[in-house]
Parts: structure tokens; sequence; C-alpha cells
């Protein structure tokens, strides 16, 4: 089939070598010409493990096509995907400029049957909209789609070839069967295409969003709570987890949950709540928990040095919002180095891949470093943000020789308790036993 993505973002570009990869013929389209230049050239412009090899393949075979011009990319596909942002506006609701405006166009530019598929996160009604506002100019029959997209950044590629479900909203039989046709080979595992009305999926979207945020943050209560009574969370979340209806996953207590989707989608769900009169008291708790929670070391380090941190050297481990990605939306370690940086401390920083991204919105502030034992050199204390895998195994002997104060704050709880304690380092992290040496 051939394929439109407009917008070659994180979503876009994922989309887009994914359809390539089961035989679609797709064009991207972008209006960052660098961006679409860098792309035809061959370079991947966002680190994501396996997407380089799909890419190279695809973009060699000629089935990846990149472009800046809209009316290329409109004219192309049979099917046209929108992968437009959709960011935080001011109120906290989603800012739809970017898929209204692509609408505008598309009503005046396409001339002939045409399936507009909304991949972006976009608030319950949006797709009627988009509808209006392609009628207004449209001079031939065209379907619009709701197929929001759950991936997930650092396993994007795995979770597109071999989804869990694929959401399809849509009344037009011919756009559902052929958006069926288009994810038949995604479908192998035996994972459902779901199908429903536009507005139940957009709004399965922003609920699966919205429940993992909650689900998050009830364990960072109760990993606070933990610490006022002595209990010990990773005890009570093996405890808990092993409940088949509550599972195991996304229970990992740390400095919250931070990226481009989570923190906006929350938000943009609380607002849309608020229009009709909905107030979801749920979601409230949910974002101000989730904003404590991101400085929820400091009071630790700010007791650890007596309320002193003015010339104090912290070395800063990981500032991606989570590990395998540079993505650093919304990263919760910023937040804490924000605040060392107010109370004049210095930061010296180590990530495997985000510290580009950082550099370019911190060029004056941070200093950062070859590898994650640079980092340690003069510095007073050692503190974790992200886990990435090579932070898991250090080499504790180095860590604590370079240390001036021996003690690790640790927002992503990566050591056994017991093992740093027979290290002799003082270890502080969330919702366990403090180690004081
Ligand atoms: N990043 C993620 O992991 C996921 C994101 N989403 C949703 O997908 C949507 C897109 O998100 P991302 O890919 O992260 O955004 P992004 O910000 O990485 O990329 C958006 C791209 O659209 C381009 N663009 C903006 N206006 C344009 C226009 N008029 N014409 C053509 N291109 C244009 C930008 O230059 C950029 O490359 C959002 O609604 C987001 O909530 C959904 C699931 C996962
Ligand atoms: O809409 C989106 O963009 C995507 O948002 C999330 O994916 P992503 O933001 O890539 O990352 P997650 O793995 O969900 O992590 C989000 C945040 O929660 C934190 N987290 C996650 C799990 C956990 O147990 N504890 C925890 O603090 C992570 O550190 C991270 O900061 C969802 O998991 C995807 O399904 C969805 O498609």
């Amino acid at each position: 089939m051939k394929i439109s993505v407009i917008g070659t973002g994180y979503v876009g570009l994922v989309t887009g070598t994914c359809l390539a990869e089961t035989g679609n013929e797709v064009v991207c389209v972008d209006i960052d010409a660098e961006k679409v230049q860098k792309m035809k050239d061959g370079e991947v412009p966002i680190y994501e493990p396996h997407l380089d090899v799909l890419f190279d393949r695809n973009l060699k075979a000629k089935r990846l096509n990149f472009t800046t011009s809209l009316e290329e990319g409109l004219q192309y596909g049979e099917i046209i995907f929108l992968a437009l942002p959709t960011p935080e506006d001011e109120d906290g609701s989603a800012d739809l400029s970017y898929v209204l405006g692509v609408a505008d166009d598309i009503g005046k530019k396409i001339s002939e049957y045409k399936v507009i598929v909304d991949k972006s996160t976009v608030p319950v009604g949006t797709s009627e909209k988009v509808k209006e506002v392609i009628q207004k100019n449209a001079k031939c029959d065209f379907d619009v789609v709701s197929n929001p997209e759950f991936l997930r950044e650092g396993f994007a590629v795995d979770d597109f070839l071999k989804p869990e479900r694929i959401v399809i909203g849509s009344s037009s039989e011919k756009a559902i069967e052929l958006m069926k046709k288009l994810y038949k080979p995604f479908v192998r595992s035996g994972n459902p295409i779901i199908v429903m009305d536009e507005k139940s999926a957009e709004l399965t979207k922003y609920a699966a969003n919205s429940f993992l945020a909650t689900k998050i943050t009830f364990m960072n209560e109760i990993a606070n709570y933990c610490e006022k009574v002595g209990a010990d969370v990773d005890m009570v979340r093996r405890g808990m987890g092993t409940d088949s209806r509550i599972g195991k996953r996304f229970l990992f207590p740390g400095i919250g949950y931070g990226g481009s989707c989570f923190p906006k989608d929350v938000k943009a769900l609380h607002k849309s709540g608020r229009e009709v009169d909905y107030d979801f008291q749920i979601l409230d708790a949910v974002i101000d928990v989730n904003q404590k929670q991101k400085t929820i070391l400091l009071p630790k380090i700010q007791a650890f040095f007596n309320h002193q941190l003015k010339d104090k050297k912290f070395a800063v481990w990981g500032l991606a919002f989570k590990p395998e990605t540079d993505d650093i939306r919304e990263a919760p370690a910023l937040y804490l180095i924000d605040e060392l940086l107010k109370e004049g401390a210095e930061i010296t920083a180590f990530d495997p891949e985000a510290m580009d991204n950082v550099a370019r919105k911190y060029s004056d502030h941070i200093t950062f470093s070859k590898s994650m034992y640079d980092t340690l050199d003069g510095a007073d204390a050692l503190i974790i943000c992200t886990e990435w895998s090579i932070f898991r195994t250090p080499d504790f002997g180095k860590v604590k020789k370079s240390l001036s104060n021996n003690v690790i704050f640790d927002g992503r709880n990566l050591y056994d308790i017991q093992d740093v304690e027979n290290e002799g380092i003082s270890y502080y992290s969330i919702g366990r036993k403090d180690v004081k040496i």
C-alpha cells in the first residue's frame, strides 16, 4: 500500500519505518528541512534501539522516503497518518493547532479518496473536528480514523511490530477494512485489532496513559509512606505484584514519571474533564504527587549536608527521562538538578545518550563527563536519576575512593541495600531503609 506519514518525529519515524518494513511504500513529511535532509542521507535523528537497522534497509530499498512537501505527501498515500505534536497548552489542554492546521491543508489538497489516520494523542472529539475542517474544502470523499499509538520509547520498534493490541476508531467499513489490511502483518502473534467508535478510541489512549501514571504514582506514595513507618517498598512491590490482578509491571517507585507523554496526557485528560464539568479528582492528585516526587531526594541531600549545598559538587548518573532513550522531555533529573543549582551546588553529569540534548538546554550550568566514573572526580556525592543498565553494577571501590563524602542518593533503587552497606557506603534510596555509615 502507499502510505504517507505527516510529522516525522518519534512516532512518525517509527510508524513510517515499520510500515515500510512490511512492504508498504512510505513517504514521510516533516517541516524541519534539516531533519529531512539528514534522514534522506541515511541518518536516524533519534536514539531508538534497532530502528537504525530497519531504517537503513528500507531507505536503501526506496520503500522509505522523506520530503518537506506536504502537497507531495498528501497526494501520495491512500492512507495518510498524522503523527503531529499535541503539546501541552498554557492551560494544560492539548494544543491541537498542528493537527487542525494540517487538516485544513488536507481539505484543500486531496483530490481522491483518502483515509486520514490520527496517530497523535488527541482529546475526545478531535476526529470530528478534523472531519469538519477537512470537509470545509474537500472536493472528494475521505474518512477519518482514530488509531492511537501505544509504543514506548526505548522499545518502540518491538512495540510497533508486535503490538499487544491495535485500536481502530472508525464508523466507516471501507476505512476499517483498509486499516485491518495494513495491520495484518503485525497481528500474527494473535493480539487483537479492536475496532470501536472514534471517541472511545481517543479516550482509550488517555485512559491507558493516565492509568499507568496513576499506578506509578500510587507506588511512589506507598514508597514515601514506607519511609515513615520503616517498611521496604521493594518487598511490598514484590508482595503486591504477584497478584495477577495487579501485575508486576509499572510498580517501580522512583523520582516520578517524566517523558513527552505521561505528564502532558494526564493534564490534558484532567482539563478535558473540566470542559464537560467533570472533575477528575484522582488525576489532580497524580499531577500533584508526581510534581513533588521529582525532587523527593532533595530533603535527604539537604539533611545529609546540613543544608549547606553551596559549592558542593554532585555527580549525576542519568539525565534521560528513562533508560534507552536520549529524550529529556520532562526528565525528573532536570528538575532535581535545577533545585541543586538554585542552592549553589555544582553538577557534573553522565548519561549514555542524552548529554547532547541536555547540553543544548543547560550549556553554562552543567559539566559533562565522558564516563560515569569521570563524574566522580572531586564530587561530594553521587546522585542516580535514570536506571541505565551500565549503572547497575558499578565498581563500588572506585565510587567510594572518588567521593569525598562517600554517599549515594539513588532515585531509582538500583542497588541492594545490603550490598551497599557491605561496601561501607552511605545510601539513600526511595521507600527503603537508609544506610548511614
Ligand atoms: N513519543 C512517544 O513515545 C509517543 C508519542 N505519542 C503521540 O504522538 C504524537 C507525536 O509525538 P512525537 O512523535 O513524540 O512528536 P515529536 O515532537 O517527536 O515529532 C513531531 C514532528 O512533527 C513535525 N511537524 C510539526 N508540524 C508539522 C507540519 N505542519 N507538517 C509536517 N511535520 C510537522 C515536527 O517537526 C516533528 O518532527 C503526540 O501526540 C504524542 O503524544 C504517542 C505514543 C508514543
Ligand atoms: O503515549 C506515549 O507516548 C507513551 O507513553 C508511555 O511510554 P514512555 O513515555 O516511552 O515511557 P514509559 O516506559 O511508560 O515510562 C514513563 C515514565 O514512567 C517512569 N516509570 C515507569 C515505570 C515504573 O514502574 N516506574 C516509573 O517511574 C519512567 O521512569 C518514565 O519516566 C507509555 O508506556 C506508552 O504506552 C505510550 O505509548
